[in-house]
Parts: C-alpha cells; structure tokens; sequence
C-alpha cells in the first residue's frame, strides 16, 4: 500500500496530468528554514561562496557552459548530491549560514519520503504494485539545485532557466510565494505556476517517462526573470543511481503499448543530458525508439 500522507500541508501533482490537493506531510517550518538558508547563503560574501565553487557540476555558480555563444541563465545556483549520503562532497556544502548542512540534510530525507509516496501513488495508477517504479530505481540518487533568480533589467532578452525536462524521475519544487517564474509548456503555451503558499510542485523528469513506457511525460518547463524582485527555488531531484539499467516497466509494453524507449544505463543517459546546452524537452530523444 502507499504510505498514507498525513501532515495537514497543502501540494499539488503535475498540472500537466492532474491538480489535486494532497498532504504533502513536509512541515512548512521546514520548508521556510530551507528558503531561509538559500538567502543566507546568496547574501554572503563573493569570495565565500567561491569556496564552494563548482566542481564537475557540482557546487556553487554556473556549470552547463557547452559553448562560448551560449546565453547564461540569468541564476546563481548550488547543485549538490544528497542521497545516499554518501554521494555528499561535503567540501562543497556550505557552513554558513551555521544550520545549512542540518537544514539541508532534514530536508533531503523529507523529501525522500514525499518522492517515494508520490512514486507509490504514480505507480498504482498505471496499475502496477505500489513500489514498482521504486524498486525498479535500484540504489536511488537525490540531488538538491537552489536558484536564486535576482531582479533582471531586461526580462525580455534573458530567461532564469532555458527551458527544458529535469533528466531524473521526480523533481520536488519548492518555490517563492511571493514571485511567479516557473512556466511549463502545455500545447505548445507557457503557462505560469500560480506559487500557493505552504505547497510543494510535483514534476515528473525523463527517467520516469521512460519507465512508464510514455504514460507519464516529462514536463517541459522554464523559469523567467522579473524587473525588480527576486525569486527563489529549491527543487530535489529524486532518481536512478548512475550504475542503475533503465528502461520501460514490462508490464508497460503490450501490443497497444509498443516498446517506446530503449534500455540504457543511467550514467550514460546523465552524460548526454549534460553534454550540450539545453534547448526545450530535446534530450529523451536520445533513447527514444523511432518508429
Ligand atoms: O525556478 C524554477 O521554478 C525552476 C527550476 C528548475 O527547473 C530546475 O532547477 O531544474
Ligand atoms: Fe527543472
């Protein structure tokens, strides 16, 4: 059975699939020390934060740079590895402010929970056991991205995020109640995703495309820019282990439901996805079985 969600705290699934209200059972207190700590830190010093500069992607200030005419995001940001623990460099989480690693790691097993009740759920309602899609993860990786979008003069000439699909299975956003960035496209329009305050977005990344055999889509999304306020987000990537063989669910694949996606190992996959700059939901085709 899914684990029942039971914190009286407001969430909402994928609108591209569905809106539904649901527990998401992470305290909101916690949800706000985190926004806290990404302001702290932002707010330091330049040459503290360079202490945790990047290193092969992971760390502090821009790393997908494939090319010298790329536009940047218009973003500060921090990707660091989470789960299992010990993928955690811990030379690059930061020490001020002094609750950033405890926030950080309360929150990444929090919302390692939440993930894996929303993949209980998703799973069942393709029609497979529970833990299907969970098992079928192997060792899981979660890794956590803050953005720290500041106010931008020209929001019509530079985006915070080129649009794109998160490479993983679930992504866990939490967002800034008080400023609209996030867009998805749905047929073709971005739409903005209203922030409700005390709520997490659910969004479904390509490794979970492929596993449901194209049931469940990835969702192209982006985030734009405002003239004079900031905005933060903090979103936790939940997926496959890098050693972890991907590939559709069997029990996805009938004769109405044609084998859509090939097998591949995960690391293969990231090494594409990060290989060149993003441009839209591009990077699936590169396990996409053309008919
Ligand atoms: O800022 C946002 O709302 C989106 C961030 C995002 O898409 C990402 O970090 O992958
Ligand atoms: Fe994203």
């Amino acid at each position: 059975m899914a684990e029942k969600i039971t914190a009286g705290h407001r969430g909402y699934l994928n609108p591209t699939n569905s809106v539904e209200a649901v527990n998401h059972g992470i305290p909101v207190s916690l949800m706000e020390r985190m926004k806290r700590i990404v302001r702290e830190f932002i707010q330091l010093p330049l040459e503290e934060k360079l202490k945790y500069e990047v290193q092969e992607q992971e760390g502090y200030g821009q790393a997908f740079i494939a090319a010298e005419d790329q536009n940047l995001d218009w973003v500060d940001r921090i990707f660091l590895n989470t789960l299992p623990t010990e993928n955690r460099k811990m030379n690059l989480w930061p020490t001020k402010p002094v609750d950033f690693r405890e926030t950080l790691d309360q929150y990444s097993i929090e919302t390692q929970k939440l993930s894996n009740t929303v993949l209980c759920l998703l799973s069942e309602n393709v029609g497979l056991k529970p833990d299907c899609f969970i098992n079928m993860y192997g060792n899981i990786r979660q890794a956590m991205r803050f953005n720290y979008y500041p106010p931008c003069p020209r929001p019509d000439l530079v985006l915070g995020r080129t649009p794109h699909s998160d490479g993983g299975g679930l992504t866990v956003l939490l967002q800034d109640d008080e400023t609209v960035g996030l867009q998805i496209c749905k047929d073709g329009e971005w739409i903005p995703v209203q922030p409700i305050p005390g709520a997490l977005v659910i969004n479904i990344g390509d490794m979970l495309e492929v596993r449901s055999n194209g049931r469940y889509k990835s969702i192209e999304h982006r985030a734009v820019t405002n003239m004079d306020r900031d905005r933060i987000s903090i979103a936790m990537f939940y997926g496959p282990d890098m050693d972890t063989e991907v590939g559709p669910a069997p029990e996805l694949i009938d004769e109405l439901h044609p084998c859509q996606y090939r097998r591949f190992i995960c690391a293969e996959y990231m090494r594409h996805f990060f290989s060149d700059k993003f441009d839209g939901k591009t990077k699936i085709e590169f396990v996409k079985i053309k008919v």
